[in-house]
């Protein structure tokens, strides 16, 4: 069921029916049974710094009544929040210690970034943009024998644990660590076959999934594959947790969907940057009508950001002409960071046996 519900999403001619795809972006009415509303829990979690997302009370969290444990935040961030998440994850994740499916391919120098080089407006740029398709954070998957190991593990961003651990204790879970994540690339024809996560360990903590750019169906099976998929609607900004019974379900991407309008759009359009230059990292663009100086340049407050977050970042992708690059990236891609806890709480290594 699983399979014949995948190649049905994935088709090109003629092009599937997507009545069945539960949109949370709608005020979702009680016909759909397979939804239930919870609340948020914004007791003992509500503080200063909002982490470029949406005050807690503003939140939609939804739960599947026929998986349990699978949540559904439709995009609790703030704009100048995606644009944040949208430049680490292209800019910053990119380059070593972090490990890329294009490490092998011998297309970078060492110490070349993937990012900088793309940018560069050659053949081989426009080339290489195209080949990323993943990335991996912390403890890095491997992806033949599916184990992770102490050998090989990087530094968790501690900004994206900062988030994860800020949402988990939102949605009820208050101890969750981040320590492993991949980051997946995806262009208009990318597809992510179904699968099961289960390297982890400790495959009682959640797993939190949070995507960017172009939307996607987002099929949610049971523990084995023969079980019918749910279809969700995936946009960007939103976060898909998989907790109890759901974090060892079948899931896959059948496809990516072209979307009119990003949730910045608005502000891009309004607002082309006079000056027409990119600012650089180091320089904020001074023209005084720079469009995103209006909406974005209020949310920059340092204040709201804890310090583990790249201040550089925050103010750069407020401003449209720096940001023009990472917006054209993502009319036709996707980003999904899928972030997952290896260990059980208070252990700090592996047992592997290759560690004895
Ligand atoms: O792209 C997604 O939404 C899902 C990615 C995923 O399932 C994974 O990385 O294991
Ligand atoms: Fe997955």
């Amino acid at each position: 069921m699983f399979k014949h519900d995948f190649k049905r999403y994935k088709r090109r001619l003629p092009p599937p029916d997507l009545s069945e795809v539960i949109d949370f972006s709608q005020d979702l009415c009680s016909n759909i049974v397979t939804v239930r509303r919870v609340s948020p829990i914004c007791d003992g979690v509500v503080r200063d710094s909002q982490l470029g997302l949406k005050p807690i009370h503003e939140w939609r969290v939804y739960e599947l009544t026929n998986r349990h444990g699978l949540l559904f935040i439709p995009n609790p961030f703030t704009d100048l929040g995606q644009r944040y998440w949208v430049c680490r994850c292209l800019k910053d994740f990119t380059y070593k210690p972090q490990k890329l499916n294009i490490d092998e391919h011998g297309d970078l120098e060492d110490g070349q970034r993937w990012w900088d080089t793309c940018m560069k407006d050659t053949e081989k740029g426009k080339a290489l943009l195209q080949k990323l398709r993943w990335v991996t954070l912390g403890y890095h998957h491997n992806w033949d024998t599916k184990m992770y190991s102490e050998n090989s593990r990087g530094p968790f961003p501690e900004d994206l644990a900062v988030l994860c651990r800020y949402i988990a204790r939102v949605v009820g879970f208050d101890d969750f660590s981040a320590e492993a994540a991949i980051v997946n690339y995806y262009h208009m024809d990318s597809t992510l076959s179904g699968h099961t996560d289960n390297s982890e360990e400790n495959k009682e903590a959640p797993l939190f999934s949070f995507s960017f750019g172009q939307s996607a169906v987002f099929l949610l099976g049971g523990l084995g594959i023969d079980e019918k998929p749910t279809a969700m609607l995936i946009r960007s900004g939103d976060v898909v947790v998989m907790s109890g019974m759901s974090r060892l379900c079948y899931h896959g991407i059948p496809r990516i969907l072209s979307t009119e309008k990003m949730p910045w759009d608005d502000v891009d359009s309004k607002s082309e940057c006079p000056q027409r230059r990119r600012c650089d990292l180091s320089a904020t663009c001074d023209a005084e009508d720079c469009g995103s100086a209006k909406g974005l340049r209020k949310e920059t407050n340092l204040a709201t950001f804890p310090s583990c977050f790249s201040s550089e970042i925050i103010h750069s992708c407020a401003e449209n002409c720096f940001w023009e690059p990472f917006g054209n990236y993502l009319r036709t891609s996707r980003i999904n960071m899928n972030v997952r806890q290896v260990l059980y709480p208070g252990v700090i290594s592996l047992h592997s046996s290759d560690e004895l």
